[in-house]
């Protein structure tokens, strides 16, 4: 039998319903994204996130998304649902970032430039990022966004795991992961049919095309641990 020599992780964001946490934790999803930056379409109300909360299965991870909202909030919701890991898309800072004591991931606006990613100046302002989000919305921009940027500019000098997202789908997640073999790919529109509601044949198929790409794929990747799942 054929088997994957690395798993790409795979992040769904922006869920809104509990039945859609529950079939993406069915399907072996690693991480529920749950958005809370106010200029999000997909932005929750703390009274609403319990409840997705509860939905989540045990050993799936909760990412909460910020997006320069006031710490005041951060920590209301750090106390609240207990997530796994922060993620930052606005303009925080490293100090910030990693003041609520739970390992972070920071967006890096990926907007429509052509310039190459300088990873040291980035590994240098975010040290302590537990992973580097690399996406396609402009700087100050809000993610979730359904566009993907050019993938050739994703840098090759990473020290941290690289999460690449903006504009995925099941068309063209085999080929990044491919071509990248990024550590995790993370993905909001491109498994809906409305910003926030998630088609449950999207999410399925998205899946099934990271799962494929993991079974073919020759790359080996400096931030994979080596996993033996089977392909069929
Ligand atoms: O999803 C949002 O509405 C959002 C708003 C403000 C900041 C971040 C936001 N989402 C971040 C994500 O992690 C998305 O999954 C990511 O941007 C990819 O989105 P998409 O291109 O729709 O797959």
């Amino acid at each position: 039998m054929k088997t994957a020599s690395v798993r790409t992780r795979v992040k769904f964001c922006g869920l809104t319903r509990a039945g859609d946490v529950r079939l993406a934790c069915e399907l072996g999803v690693d991480a529920i994204g749950l958005v809370f930056a106010e200029n999000s379409p997909r932005r929750l109300q703390i009274e609403e996130s319990r409840a997705l909360r509860q939905a989540i299965a045990p050993l799936v991870n909760l990412v909460a998304l910020f997006s320069d909202n006031p710490p005041e909030q951060v920590r209301e919701i750090v106390r609240l649902l207990r997530p796994g890991a922060l993620q930052f898309h606005g303009n925080e800072e490293d100090a910030f970032c990693r003041s609520f004591g739970i390992p972070y991931i920071k967006a890096v606006a990926m907007g429509d430039g052509t310039s190459p990613v300088d990873t040291r100046a980035l590994h240098a302002r975010y040290p302590h990022a537990a992973a580097l989000l690399y996406d396609s919305h402009v700087p100050g921009g809000a993610g979730g966004g359904g566009k993907p940027f050019d993938w050739k500019r994703l840098p090759g000098d990473n020290t941290k795991p690289v999460m690449v997202a903006g504009g995925l789908n099941a068309t063209n997640v085999y080929d990044l992961i491919t071509q990248r073999a990024p550590w995790a790919v993370d993905v909001a529109s491109g498994i809906e049919s409305a910003p926030g509601i998630k088609d449950g044949d999207k999410m399925r198929a998205f899946v099934a095309e990271v799962h494929r790409a993991d079974c073919n794929n020759e790359h080996e990747s400096g931030y994979r641990l080596p996993t033996q799942g089977h392909c069929g």
